[in-house]
């Protein structure tokens, strides 16, 4: 009896689903979309009266109509995240013993030692050492896209350092896998240990940090003042090194290993960007260690939370979980977030509410990084009966990768000289660039190369071949990278991330097309919203910022007078719109300046990354253009940041992102200052407040909304203002746009 209950299956994990926001999204969801018909209603009967009738043209109304059809439409495929929102706990306690894991390769890449700072990404590699998991299993690689001889001998000093850290972690049962987030917190972190030897050894721990940072700090000086002229980092072999610098010397605890990589770059071939450098590692692990799972991390993400590996594992090795699950993501989460986070750094409305939806639905799209996928998901699995030669078409000439995919191939890389020599000369070859020449590596195996978001469309690929996937979003914050904080780099970065989508959506893997039949509605719905949200989002809100002010400034009429019962749909629609979102925000633990912040920058990048993200693909489509992939920088320069903390709005960036919202602010003034100028003058001639008051309202609103460009246009003077030619250049052109807009629109 007792016997039978020992045994008895107990879940390495739950999923809650949450039920209270199911009722209420549904709910609201249900009755604004009520409101969205009858609006529908109103606009459509304006094409059906008799024309006498009305003295309002015909392509405002038009205009103005199908800006809201697209919001509407937008809104329509954010309900799928609001359909079935799920959360989950795992029970790591609850694993198999050490033995019976599953070993674990940590891919990190990196691509610009100017742009990621040295001693950030070998903090990302030391805290990826000190992952809480038998050290025999964890095999850590990086990938150096640049090349650099800085990196290399960076990684040699991060693995000197780590020899030191892993076991310090270890005995003392550390909290925090990552030594700068460890030393620069004010809380002691020391398990069950208080005593002086703990302090001896903490102390100890500190100054060989402080060692490791000035020695990091030499190396990159001393690049960059003898220069190194002959690298160029397009232009190198492939370099594939196991870090062992002291090979004679054995280690007191098992240590992980640690692989350098740095493939083969020419100008003649195009490098696809980090899929390309994750499928050079996907490719090379397979020789050296080839464990089933892998965790990919950016190099600014450090491993906070040493116990991912673990949490994940409550997924791959529990017993009744099926075998579809192909990656465990967890949120991105950053470590540079303040409170009034101006720019959402921290993609709020994704990573706390979206894909919590996402999740219950089939799961989330892979989200870049800090997340384990299982190898076989990317690769295929195989049998020995395949044949070899369509093996080869997929994946490449080499005999000896083919074998690892056929066989249970499980290579114990030593250090040995000879075998470890040929081990590595093989993987030199899968890390060359023209090994991919006429395989499917990049359109069928591995990441995926048809576009910048390479997480987005292999994540979609993945579920289209039915496999799911979990969202895993516990307390601690597993991970924490550097968000962006100031204007320029998120507009850069979602610039990138908008041109990647729209590629998606305006290309034959158009969900709407590509996905139907694959997986469920609701999730089709998700990646339908995120393909589709940059080009909505700025189609609309461009109208809602240009046509409704355009007609006020030659007062014509678009919305229902407020007495007309007509207007209260277009109340309603508002007013329950931002409750929502109020809601929302407030109950994932944000404040109402967090709910101003998101609407503030979803106006702003609209009009802006959206709009350029979109015309890029419209550029690359037309041949104009090639895709480019800018990694987001993340040096924390101190000025920057200080503003970024105060709350002010850090407006040195390229003319051709501040143009657009300066513009736009400038024709709301002109139509809002004017019509209230000449109604004053006038005294409400012809009732002008009721027929226009929607009108007004809404320049009202987005100037209110967007007070913090006309403070960095007019009040302030600093240099992170908004400079006085941008100003007079955005005059011209809204000048330009009343102008004409008005000859042909009115
Ligand atoms: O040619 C390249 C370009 C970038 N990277 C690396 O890719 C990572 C992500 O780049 P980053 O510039 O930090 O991108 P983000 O703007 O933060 O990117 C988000 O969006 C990307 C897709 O656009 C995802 O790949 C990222 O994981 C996700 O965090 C970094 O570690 C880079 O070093 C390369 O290895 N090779
Ligand atoms: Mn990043």
């Amino acid at each position: 009896m007792e016997q039978s209950s020992m045994e008895k299956y107990v879940p390495l994990h739950v999923c809650h689903v949450n039920k209270t926001s199911i009722i209420i999204n549904r709910a609201h969801a249900f009755l604004h979309f009520i409101a969205i018909l009858f609006l529908i209603h109103y606009r459509l009967s304006f094409f059906f009266q008799h024309p006498k009738n009305t003295t309002i043209p015909t392509l405002p109304w038009l205009l103005i109509f199908v800006s809201e059809l697209l919001l509407s439409l937008a809104w329509l495929f954010t309900q799928s995240y609001r359909w079935r929102p799920v959360t989950r706990t795992v029970f790591p306690e609850r694993l198999p013993a050490d033995d019976k894991l599953p070993a674990i390769d940590v891919f990190i890449c990196t691509a610009d030692p100017n742009k990621e700072p040295s001693v950030e990404v070998m903090n990302t590699v030391i805290s990826a050492m000190a992952l809480a998991y038998p050290p025999e299993k964890l095999h850590v690689y990086v990938s150096d896209d640049a090349g650099s001889d800085v990196t290399l001998r960076c990684t040699k000093e991060a693995w000197n350092f780590a020899r030191y850290w892993v076991p310090f972690c270890r005995k003392y049962d550390l909290v925090t896998a990552c030594p700068d987030v460890y030393f620069s917190s004010s809380e002691v972190d020391s398990g069950d240990f208080e005593g002086s030897e703990f302090k001896a050894a903490r102390t100890k721990m500190e100054e060989k940090y402080e060692v490791l940072k000035q020695r990091i700090r030499r190396i990159v000086q001393q690049h960059s003042t003898t220069g190194d002229a002959l690298h160029n980092t397009r232009d190198h072999p492939s370099i594939i090194e196991v870090i062992n610098e002291h090979p004679e010397e054995e280690d007191e605890v098992k240590m992980p290993l640690l692989v350098y990589v740095s493939r083969e770059k020419r100008p003649s071939h195009h490098h696809n960007f980090k899929a390309g450098a994750l499928n050079v590692l996907l490719r090379v692990s397979t020789m050296i260690s080839n464990s089933p799972y892998i965790l990919m991390l950016d190099c600014d993400m450090y491993c906070n939370d040493p116990t991912s590996t673990r949490q994940a594992m409550c997924y791959y090795c529990d017993p009744q979980t099926p075998s579809s699950i192909a990656f465990v993501q967890f949120p991105q989460t950053f470590r540079n977030i303040c409170e009034d986070d101006i720019y959402d750094g921290e993609i709020r409305n994704l990573m706390k509410i979206f894909w919590h939806g996402f999740d219950g639905v089939g799961g989330p799209t892979i989200s870049g990084s800090n997340f384990y996928i299982k190898r076989e998901a990317l690769l295929g699995s195989f049998s020995k009966q395949q044949e070899l030669m369509a093996l080869k078409r997929s994946f490449g000439p080499s005999n000896d990768f083919i074998k690892t995919l056929v066989e249970d191939y499980k290579p114990g890389f030593i250090h040995d000289g000879e075998s470890s020599r040929m081990l590595l000369e093989k993987a030199n070859v899968l890390a060359s660039c023209s090994y991919e020449n006429q395989t499917s590596w990049g359109s069928k195996v591995g990441f995926l190369y048809f576009c910048v978001v390479e997480d987005y469309f292999t994540g979609f690929t993945l579920h289209r071949k039915g496999w799911k996937s979990v969202y895993l979003y516990p307390k601690k914050p597993q991970f924490l990278g550097i968000a962006t904080t100031n204007f320029n780099d998120t507009s850069i970065q979602w610039t990138r991330w908008a041109s990647g989508l729209t590629s998606v959506a305006i290309s034959k893997f158009c969900p709407l097309i590509y996905g139907p039949l694959k997986m469920s509605w609701v999730q089709l719905m998700c990646y339908s919203e995120l393909a589709f949200m940059p080009l909505l989002n700025c189609l609309s809100l461009w109208g809602f910022a240009l046509i409704p002010q355009l007609c006020l400034f030659n007062d014509i009429s678009l919305y229902p007078k407020v007495s007309d019962s007509n207007f209260n749909i277009f109340f309603i629609i508002f007013v329950s719109a931002i409750l929502k979102s109020l809601y929302e925000v407030v109950t994932t633990g944000g404040q109402v300046l967090t709910w101003r912040n998101d609407w503030r920058i979803w106006m702003m990048r609209s009009v802006t990354s959206y709009f350029y993200g979109s015309l890029d693909v419209v550029f690359n489509k037309l041949g104009m253009k090639e895709a480019s992939f800018l990694p987001t920088n993340k040096v924390i320069d101190d000025e920057h940041a200080k503003l970024y903390e105060m709350g002010i709005f850090d407006f040195r960036t390229a003319t051709t992102f501040l143009a657009p919202l300066v513009t736009v602010i400038l024709v709301n003034i002109a139509a809002f200052v004017r019509a209230l100028v000449v109604n004053v003058v006038d005294n409400d001639r012809d009732g002008f407040w009721e027929k226009m008051f929607g009108q007004m309202f809404l320049s009202f609103y987005i100037l209110v909304s967007n007070y913090t460009v006309i403070e960095g246009m007019i009040i302030r003077r600093d240099k992170a203002s908004i400079p006085l030619y941008v100003t007079l250049l955005s005059g011209v052109f809204s000048v330009f746009i009343l102008l004409i807009g008005s000859a042909i629109l009115c």
